[in-house]
């Protein structure tokens, strides 16, 4: 049976971000996708102009509807803007204790625009990371998330990414794509054992939405792979190619999007 995977996510109108990455992704890896909106954001290649919250009672509206009706086999959340907005995702997920559930845990947009309220950090960390299987930051949200600097090398990324798991998160993906280098390296942790996914770096400004195209493949691909580690690898290859496959796009003037391809089989 194809999986049913949910976004719980903002919105890119330009396609590269957010829930219409997620959906994106969900679909080129197999899955069905479903999303609940946090947020509208006036966003494209170049930058967000400005951003609209949803409600949070409103997005415990539209979760509990869907939720009524589907079971997901995954999910995942990314932007969702403050503390409200957190708090009420906390709360439906401990009514309806959905499986396989991966945050990205979105702070800061390419652009440098700010995704999440500074204050609502700390409630991400107490209220979310322990209700969840995996969380996928970047290095300047793992300082954020810890209160320590960013780091600057591959080499220190599993020991940030176990302080992390600390923190009450079951298992941390540990995003180095802000790293320089031949390889682009990412870190998994796992009851306190690392491992590495690396791949080629693809030399390409088309980088808008990478975080959100990993996490939400690896949301698609964890009900159709025996276990974490194999749907993180994989969906890292996806993103890879999806990279790669950006050269095919123009779309905007500034980090333009990944482009997600289907195999037709
Ligand atoms: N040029 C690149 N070539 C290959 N992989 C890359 C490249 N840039 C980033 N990646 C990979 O993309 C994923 C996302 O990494 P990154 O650290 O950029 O996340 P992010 O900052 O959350 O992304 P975004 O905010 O744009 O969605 C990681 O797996 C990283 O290794
Ligand atoms: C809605 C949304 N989520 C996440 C990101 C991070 O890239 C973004 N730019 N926009």
């Amino acid at each position: 049976m194809i999986p049913n995977v949910l976004s719980i996510a903002g919105t890119d109108p330009s396609g590269g971000a957010g829930i219409q990455a997620d959906l994106k992704a969900f679909s080129a890896n197999g899955a069905y996708g479903m999303a609940v909106v946090t947020a509208l954001v006036a966003q494209t290649t170049t930058g967000v102009r400005e951003v609209r919250e949803v409600p949070a009672g409103f997005v415990a509206t539209q979760l509990e509807t869907l939720l009524d009706d589907v079971r997901p086999d995954a999910v995942k959340i990314g932007m969702l803007g403050d503390a409200e907005v957190i708090l009420a995702v906390a709360s439906v997920l401990d009514r309806y204790a959905p499986p396989h559930v991966v945050l990205d845990p979105v702070m800061v947009a390419k652009s440098g625009d700010r995704l999440l309220a500074p204050r609502a950090v700390g409630v991400l960390r107490d209220e979310l990371l322990p209700r969840v299987d995996l969380i996928t930051p970047n290095l300047p949200e793992a300082a954020d998330l810890l209160g320590e600097p960013e780091l600057g090398a591959v080499g220190e990324l599993p020991d940030q990414a176990r302080r992390l798991t600390e923190l009450g998160a079951k298992r941390v993906l540990l995003k180095g794509g802000h790293l320089s280098g031949e390889a682009s390296a990412d870190v998994l942790v796992a009851d306190g054992e690392a491992e590495f996914l690396r791949d080629e770096r693809i030399s390409t400004t088309n980088d808008h939405g990478t975080g959100c195209t990993l996490s939400a493949a690896i949301a698609a691909l964890r009900p159709q792979r025996p276990d974490w580690s194999t749907a993180a690898h994989e969906a890292k290859r996806y993103l890879t190619a999806a990279l790669a496959a950006a050269s095919r796009l123009d779309v905007g003037r500034g980090h333009g999007p990944v482009h997600h391809f289907h195999t037709w089989w």
